[in-house]
């Protein structure tokens, strides 16, 4: 969160709402960082984790298999990705961490084209003449060679606007933005192109614009700029603030740093509720952490003269009353719950919304029902096309899961017990929905999602009907799980962030997806550390 925040007294209680990875991360920062205060997180479900969710659960003969229902990969380059790593080391969990190589198959990225073909996005010259010649590059090599020549049009330095403007500006065509940007933007935001804003999920290029005039000037000079994000003992600024605050071995986090940064994805063995897991029974053994589950928090109000922050959960029931709050829910649950009502500016309250996202897992035990040439990460679905079965993309996690490597490699006697062949299975999670499911999110029953997934995965991939008919299929709406970065959505956050500094004097803080850098589980981590960091260092009154 921007804007300092105000240094906890001795013995503070501090009040989290949200037990996902944002709230367990920032109650294990300041725990650890200050012993004398007391931290109660509240969660309003049974379990913690928020999105993250590995599901334990049979296949259709009673094996036991995982299916992910929400993240299941983080980005190697980033300081949040390493900060998870050390903390699963000081958890005796690091031999759970594995990678994919940037030459595996699991990182090839497919496009599904308009012929319900896969295109490879490029990785090597041969895939690039192949997508050339697919109808998905129109548009890509007049908009690259161009791009430094075109002007910056009327937008003035501050305003924002959409992705696709922006993206058709710079590339003087409309098809860049709609045949691939559009299918990141759904394999990332679970939305349309035409709503997102420029400068949340691409500041950088709009700066580059700013500065440069142009995104290919921007970049070319930026390259050699960003050198000098790693300091001279191989640390991030990032890293270098947590090796000083918990008196790290700085050579072992700048060895996690220079090998994270060779792999795209790193996961976890188990799925990424390993770590979610894994931190909630830390915490649950640690005297100065208490979790309330199955507590919703209804509303918060300040003590006009201690600042003392009251939490009421339902039925206006008090339960806490605390030096700091932090908050880490999707901006939009606000406005349901009235958590900020008579607290911040009803307009202020209002624009945020979520989307949603329709979780379908498929699981066939006997085969991999993957052609060679369909072996990589997963697919993900351009808005140009009609899209009558909301698809947004297909993740291959049985490719992943087979191309993963311990990045701890196991000791000689697990060598030995580790059976020689893996059995071969398929393994897909389809995606649906998004903004294609409208303003009112109207969802569909179970039975509808899973037809529009068998449909895709019949005619993309292939598959038998038969084989379709006699897999296990699961399906989860993980309703309004990512906050819509809508065009002004950086001006509405720092709004929100200053009105929060000014009503509670810097002893409440934003965290999660909304208010971190971006919507990744990294980008949360990295924002639980800091702003823990701030408090600790903080501002006195
Ligand atoms: C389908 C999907 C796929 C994704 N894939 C990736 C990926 O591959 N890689 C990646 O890095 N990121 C991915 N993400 C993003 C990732 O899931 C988020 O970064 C991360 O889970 C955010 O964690 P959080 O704790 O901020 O929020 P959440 O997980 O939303 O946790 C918030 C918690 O607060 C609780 N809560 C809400 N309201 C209240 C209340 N009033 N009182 C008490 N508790 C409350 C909720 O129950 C929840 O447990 C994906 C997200 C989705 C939805
Ligand atoms: C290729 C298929 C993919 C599908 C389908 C997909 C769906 C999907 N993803 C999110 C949210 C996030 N995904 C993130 C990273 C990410 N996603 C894919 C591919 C697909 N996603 C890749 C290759 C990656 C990058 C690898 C990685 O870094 O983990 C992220 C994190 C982004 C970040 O900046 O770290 C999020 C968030 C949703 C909601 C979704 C549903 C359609």
């Amino acid at each position: 969160m921007q804007g300092p925040l105000k240094c906890l007294p001795s013995n503070a209680r501090i009040g989290v709402v949200g037990g996902g990875i944002s709230g367990l991360t920032f109650t294990y920062f300041l725990a650890k960082l200050r012993p004398d205060v007391h931290v109660t997180v509240f969660e309003s479900k049974p379990r913690t984790g928020g999105w993250i969710h590995s599901l334990d659960t049979k296949d259709g003969e009673g094996n036991p298999i995982m299916l992910e229902q929400g993240p299941r990969t983080l980005r190697g380059v980033s300081d949040g990705t390493v900060l998870m790593a050390d903390i699963l080391k000081d958890l005796k969990k690091h031999t759970s961490l594995q990678y994919v190589r940037k030459s595996s198959r699991a990182n090839k990225k497919f496009l599904l084209d308009t012929n319900n073909q896969l295109v490879q996005v490029p990785n090597s010259l041969i895939t690039l003449l192949k997508f050339c010649s697919n109808s998905l590059s129109n548009g890509v090599v007049s908009g690259y060679l161009g791009e430094r020549f075109r002007g910056k049009g009327s937008r003035s330095q501050d305003e924002d606007e959409s992705l696709h403007s922006f993206i058709s500006r710079r590339m003087g065509n409309e098809k860049v933005s709609t045949n691939l940007l559009s299918a990141v933007c759904h394999g990332i935001y679970a939305d349309d192109i035409k709503r997102l804003s420029a400068r949340k999920v691409m500041g950088k290029l709009v700066d580059f614009e700013d500065q440069y005039g142009s995104i290919l000037r921007g970049s070319k000079r930026d390259k050699s700029q960003n050198k000098k994000e790693i300091t001279p003992s191989g640390l991030t600024p990032v890293i270098s603030l947590y090796e000083n605050a918990f008196s790290k071995d700085r050579y072992k986090l700048a060895r996690l740093i220079k090998d994270f940064a060779k792999y795209p994805m790193i996961g976890l063995a188990g799925g990424l509720e390993t770590f979610t897991r894994s931190l909630t029974q830390e915490l649950a053994k640690w005297p100065n952490v208490n979790l309330e589950l199955q507590t919703q928090v209804q509303n918060v109000s300040k003590d006009p003269l201690s600042s003392h922050i009251t939490v009421n959960a339902t039925d206006n029931v008090a339960v806490g009353v605390f030096d700091h709050l932090r908050i880490t829910t999707n901006p939009s649950t606000w406005r349901e719950t009235g958590l900020f009502s008579g607290q911040l500016p009803q307009e202020l309250l209002e624009r945020p919304h979520s989307n949603t996202v329709l979780l379908v897992n498929y699981y066939w035990p006997h085969a991999d029902l993957l052609r060679k040439e369909q072996q990589g990460f997963g697919y993900l679905v351009p808005q140009n096309r009609t899209n009558p079965e909301q698809l947004l993309g297909v993740i291959f996690d049985s490719v992943i899961e087979k191309n993963y490597k311990p990045y701890y490699p196991m000791d000689t006697k697990a060598l030995f017990t580790r059976p020689l062949r893996r059995p071969e299975y398929t393994k897909l999670t389809i995606m649906l929905g998004g903004h294609y499911l409208g303003e009112r999110h109207t969802t569909p029953t179970a039975n509808t999602a899973i037809s529009a997934a068998k449909y895709s995965l019949r005619n993309h991939l292939g598959i038998s009907q038969d084989h379709l008919d006699n897999g296990t299929w699961k399906f989860v709406a993980a309703q309004n799980c990512l906050p819509q970065f809508f065009v002004g959505y950086p001006q509405w956050k720092q709004q929100v962030e200053e009105d929060v500094l000014n009503k509670f004097a810097g002893h409440l803080s934003l965290g999660g997806m909304g208010f971190a850098k971006g919507p990744g589980v990294p980008d949360v981590v990295t924002d639980s550390f800091l702003d823990a960091y701030k408090m600790v260092q903080g501002f006195q009154e």
